[in-house]
């Protein structure tokens, strides 16, 4: 995931108008382009008899191809780029050649049939350095968690009761759940630590990572750093790594203590913890492995569930009827002397379309993560060579009217009326991609997401200040957030006191 925050925020807005706009980055870019002339003729004349030939896509200038032209809304200008070359295009970035699927059956052909091809996701030169890229992640969430998730999403509602009446920022709630969430998840509730600092901490690695980086460009300069934003991100990285150290020398001394059978919970570290001390050769990981997974759960686990909820709970607060009969859904299943748990959840069918629907509209990683090839093939009757970047605008799919009713429609019973679920062969609804690098935190997300919005909404009506209307306009980046944050306040709708501690 801390790939998609790299490759999403390299081609993002704010990528490209700073690298064309930044006094700073002039000279950079010119001594580059001396360098990229040749690069260039090599370039044009290798692609020129090509057979069957690249994908069509619009003319773009020598040397810098399309990048002036690229506008800040990625999501939207793909999408009005495939209405005029079809399902799959191509730009060209400075020396890299980037592929833009738009059609389910193209998306199938990617991440289905031809999987094995495009297992890779790019990895960009911040992140080796950082030492946490390339690493195969092989989580899957563990339903032992499920106490823990119930607590912690009761103390969000507990939070939330404290400002029944005034303004409650929905995104800040959601997102200080998640994190204790994810932490507690990955290594127990542990009170000494800093929720804050950890926000502020995961919030810099987004933007330092998330930064244009000259090196992804011109893997040539990578050794000279021009930015600075390796060294930078190694900086950021070693105060994580060092908290996860401490924290693993307190396991090892309990370990070697002897305490460990009867005091030592089963969380995620205290696992790769012992695939660390007792895996065979093959199984084994090492301790920078270790460190380097969990920081990559705290970056991917944060940010995403948050964001979904808010569009979530944007969509209903737009659309009251679909509010109202969720509501009595929770009612009915969850009913008013109980809070929403973890065994609810199955019965919650409504609210699962409601999420559903929210990921169809507003799927939080627009993009995926982009792919990259490990050998040439041929996509849609097009060449798609080796190393190239391979984009899959989930955004503009889940849009298709061939595919979806009245599509731009906030409609959740679509749900109820097809099994189509997160990971079935419907390449029309792909929000945590597909094939062998689908999310591996789908299941805990899919938890996440049930109990964050099923609170929210059971325990409390939900009003806005006088006179406002929730926007729905987005802003492409490292996740498809919201333009503006929803603020919402909230009235206690349970009768007892109690059920809000
Ligand atoms: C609403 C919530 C989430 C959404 C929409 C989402 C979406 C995605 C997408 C689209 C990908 C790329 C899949 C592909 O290339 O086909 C991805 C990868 C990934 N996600 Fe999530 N994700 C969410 C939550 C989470 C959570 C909670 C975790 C961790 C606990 C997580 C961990 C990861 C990881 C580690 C990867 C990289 C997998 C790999 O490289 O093989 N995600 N996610």
């Amino acid at each position: 995931m801390t790939n998609l925050y790299n490759k999403h925020a390299v081609l993002a807005c704010e990528g490209w108008s700073w690298s064309c706009h930044d006094p700073e980055f002039a000279p950079l870019m010119a001594g580059a382009l001396v360098i990229f002339c040749c690069a260039w003729l090599w370039w044009s004349m290798k692609f020129t008899k090509i057979n069957p030939p690249l994908p069509p896509g619009p003319l773009g200038l020598p040397i810098i191809g399309n990048l002036p032209f690229i506008k800040p809304e990625l999501h939207r200008y793909f999408s009005d780029l495939s209405r005029i070359y079809g399902p799959v295009f191509k730009l060209r970035m400075w020396s890299v050649l980037a592929i833009v699927i738009n059609s389910p059956s193209l998306a199938k052909e990617v991440l289905k049939v031809q999987d094995a091809i495009f297992a890779n996701h790019d990895v960009p030169t911040a992140t080796v350095v950082g030492t946490f890229g390339g690493i195969n992640i092989l989580w899957r969430p563990n339903g032992s968690r499920c106490n823990q998730l119930r607590k912690l999403v009761r103390r969000m509602v507990k939070e939330i009761h404290g400002k029944v009446g005034s303004s409650v920022n929905i995104y800040e709630q959601l997102s200080a759940t998640a994190l204790r969430v994810m932490m507690s998840t990955l290594w127990g509730d542990d009170p000494s630590q800093d929720l804050i600092e950890f926000r502020k901490r995961l919030d810099e690695i987004v933007i330092t990572f998330g930064a244009p980086n000259v090196s992804d460009f011109f893997p040539i300069l990578a050794p000279f750093d021009l930015q600075g934003i390796e060294s930078k991100g190694k900086e950021q990285v070693s105060w994580f790594y060092g908290v996860f150290e401490s924290m693993i020398k307190n396991r090892r001394n309990i370990r070697d203590d002897g305490k460990e059978k009867k005091n030592i919970r089963k969380d995620f570290m205290q696992q790769l913890l012992e695939l660390h001390w007792q895996g065979d050769e093959k199984n084994s990981l090492s301790i920078n492995e270790v460190k380097a997974l969990l920081l990559d759960m705290m970056v991917a686990g944060t940010d995403t569930v948050p964001t979904a909820v808010e569009w979530a709970m944007t969509e209903l607060l737009c659309h009251r009827d679909k509010m109202t009969k969720l509501v009595k859904e929770l009612d009915m299943v969850v009913g008013n002397q109980n809070t929403v748990e973890d065994s609810h959840i199955p019965q919650l069918v409504y609210l699962d379309a409601v999420i559903k629907e929210t990921l169809r509209l507003h799927p939080v990683a627009p993009l995926l993560i982009p792919r990259v090839p490990s050998k040439t093939t041929v996509i849609g009757g097009f060449t798609v060579p080796k190393g190239c970047r391979v984009f899959i605008n989930a955004w503009v799919i889940q849009r298709d009217p061939e595919l979806w009713d009245d599509p731009l429609r906030f409609h959740p019973e679509r749900f109820l009326e097809t099994d189509i679920n997160y990971r079935s062969n419907n390449f029309g609804f792909i929000p945590f991609g597909s094939g062998r690098r689908i999310c591996v935190g789908v299941s805990l997300a899919e938890k996440m997401m049930a109990l964050l919005l099923g609170s929210l909404v059971h325990s409390f009506e939900w009003g806005l200040s006088e006179g406002t209307k929730p926007s729905l306009e987005d802003k492409f980046g490292i996740v498809l957030k919201k333009a503006e944050s929803l603020v919402g306040i909230p009235v206690a709708r349970l009768p007892n006191l109690e059920q809000y501690q």
